[in-house]
C-alpha cells in the first residue's frame, strides 16, 4: 500500500492499494454515527460498509444520491441535510462519501455545512475521484450559471483509494479520470505523459502496473500542490500555487455548464487543456511541439481534442464566472513548457478567439 501525506490544519493521508476500505474503522473511531452518502452503483458496498460499522458499534445511515452531476444540486444537498437531521447527527459524527467525484464533492459539502462542519471520510470509486476530486478539500455543487459555484474547503480525515473498486468501471470513465492525470503530467510530472504515450491501452487498463503508477504519480502531484497552497491563495505569474490544478478548467467548466452538466468532467477538461495550450503558445512562449503533444497524448486514449458545439460569445461570458477571475480580468492557467506553469492574466480577446478557432474539427 502507498500512503501519500497531505499537509493541512489536520494533516491526513491518501491511502492507495487493495482493500483499503477496511481501514475506515480507524477514521470513524470516536463517532457514534456515520452517514454514508453513495451513488446507486455502490449501494451493495454501502450496505456492507454500514453493516460492518454497525457491528463495530457505530450507528449508520445510508443516503443514495443520483449518479453523476445531478447529485451536485441544491435539492440533493437539502435532502441530505434532512436525512442527517432525522438520523440525529451531531458534531462528533462523520459523513462518508462513497462514489465518484460528483458524490465526494457533494458529500464533502454536506459534511462542511452540517452543523457548520463535521468529520468527513472520502472513499473514491472512480479514477477521477481517486487522482483528483477526493483529495484536497474542495467540495461543492453546481448551479445553472456554472460549475462548482457554491462550495467550501473542507478537508477529509482520510482518503481511501481501493484500486479493486475500479474493476468494472466503464472505459469512458477511466479515460475521463486519465484526463486529470495527464493534466498532472503537463503541470508537474512529465513521467505521467511518458507512461501514457508508451502504451495508451495499458494506461487505461485498471489492473495494470502502468495504470497504478499513473494513479500514484497523479495523487502525489495533487497532494504536493494542495499541501503548498491549501486554499488556492497564492499565485503570481512566476509562482503558481493550487491554481495550477485548474489547468484546462476555464473553458472546460464553461463547456460543462453549456452542456447542462451532461458531459464527463475529464472530457471537458481535455478540450480545455488544448485551448489553454493554444493560448499559452501565443502569450507565454509554449513551444508548438508541446501544444501538439497535448493533442497526441489526449487523443491516444480517446479523449476529445476538438469542439464545435458552442457559441463562443456565450462560452466566453460563462468563463467570466471562473473562480480564478478577479474583477473584470479573466485569468487562465497556462504553461511556458511542460512542468512550468504560469498565470495568463487578462489575455487579449483576439488571442482567445484564435485559440477557440483551432478547436474547430473541420
Ligand atoms: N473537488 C475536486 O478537487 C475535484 C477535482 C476534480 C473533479 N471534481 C468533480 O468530480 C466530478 C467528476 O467525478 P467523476 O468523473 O468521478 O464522475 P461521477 O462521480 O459522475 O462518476 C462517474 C460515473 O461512474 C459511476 N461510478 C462510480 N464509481 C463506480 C464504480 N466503481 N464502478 C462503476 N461505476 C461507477 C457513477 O455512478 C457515475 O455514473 C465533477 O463534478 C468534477 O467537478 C472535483
Ligand atoms: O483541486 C483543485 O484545486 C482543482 O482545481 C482540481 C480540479 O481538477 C477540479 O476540477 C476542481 O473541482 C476545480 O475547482 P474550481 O475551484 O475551479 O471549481
Ligand atoms: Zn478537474
Amino acid at each position: 500500500m502507498v500512503c501519500v501525506a497531505v499537509k493541512a490544519e489536520q494533516p491526513y493521508e491518501v491511502r492507495i492499494g487493495k482493500g483499503v476500505r477496511d481501514q475506515v474503522d480507524a477514521l470513524v473511531a470516536g463517532a457514534a454515527r456515520a452517514a454514508i452518502i453513495h451513488q446507486p452503483v455502490l449501494s451493495d458496498r454501502a450496505e456492507s460498509l454500514a453493516l460492518h460499522l454497525k457491528e463495530k458499534g457505530t450507528q449508520t445511515v445510508t443516503i443514495e444520491v443520483p449518479p453523476g452531476e445531478p447529485a451536485k444540486t441544491g435539492q440533493v444537498l437539502q435532502d441530505c441535510w434532512t436525512r442527517l437531521a432525522e438520523a440525529g447527527m451531531t458534531r462528533s459524527d462523520v459523513v462518508i462519501g462513497l462514489g465518484g467525484g460528483a458524490a465526494t464533492d457533494l458529500a464533502g459539502f454536506v459534511a462542511a455545512t452540517w452543523l457548520r462542519g463535521v468529520g468527513y471520510i472520502s472513499i473514491p470509486t472512480t479514477v477521477l475521484a481517486m487522482v483528483d476530486a477526493a483529495v484536497g478539500g474542495k467540495t461543492g455543487i453546481n448551479i445553472e450559471a456554472g460549475k462548482n459555484l457554491v462550495g467550501a474547503f473542507h478537508e477529509p480525515r482520510g482518503v481511501l483509494c481501493d484500486l479493486e473498486l475500479l474493476i468494472g468501471l466503464p472505459r469512458a470513465e477511466v479515460v475521463s479520470g486519465l484526463a486529470e492525470a495527464i493534466k498532472c503530467g503537463f503541470i508537474a510530472d512529465p513521467r505521467i505523459l511518458d507512461l501514457v504515450e508508451q502504451d495508451p491501452d495499458e494506461a487505461t487498463d485498471v489492473t495494470s502496473v502502468r495504470f497504478a503508477e499513473i494513479v500514484r504519480r497523479a495523487v502525489a502531484v495533487k497532494a504536493q500542490v494542495v499541501s503548498g497552497d491549501l486554499r488556492e491563495a497564492t499565485s503570481s505569474a512566476d509562482t503558481v500555487g493550487r491554481e495550477a490544478l485548474n489547468y484546462g478548467h476555464t473553458l472546460g467548466h464553461a463547456i460543462e455548464a453549456h452542456q447542462h452538466f451532461t458531459w464527463r468532467h475529464g472530457e471537458a477538461v481535455s478540450i480545455g487543456m488544448v485551448f489553454a495550450a493554444e493560448v499559452a503558445s501565443r502569450t507565454s512562449g509554449l513551444p508548438r511541439t508541446v501544444v501538439e503533444r497535448h493533442r497526441k497524448v489526449l487523443a491516444s486514449v480517446d479523449l476529445p481534442i476538438a469542439y464545435n458545439a458552442g457559441d463562443w460569445d456565450a462560452l466566453r461570458a460563462t468563463m467570466s464566472l471562473d473562480k480564478k477571475a478577479r474583477g473584470t480580468a479573466l485569468r487562465l492557467v497556462g504553461l511556458r513548457d511542460v512542468g512550468r506553469v504560469t498565470i495568463i492574466d487578462s489575455p487579449a480577446e483576439e488571442v482567445l478567439r484564435q485559440a477557440w478557432a483551432t478547436l474547430d474539427p473541420h
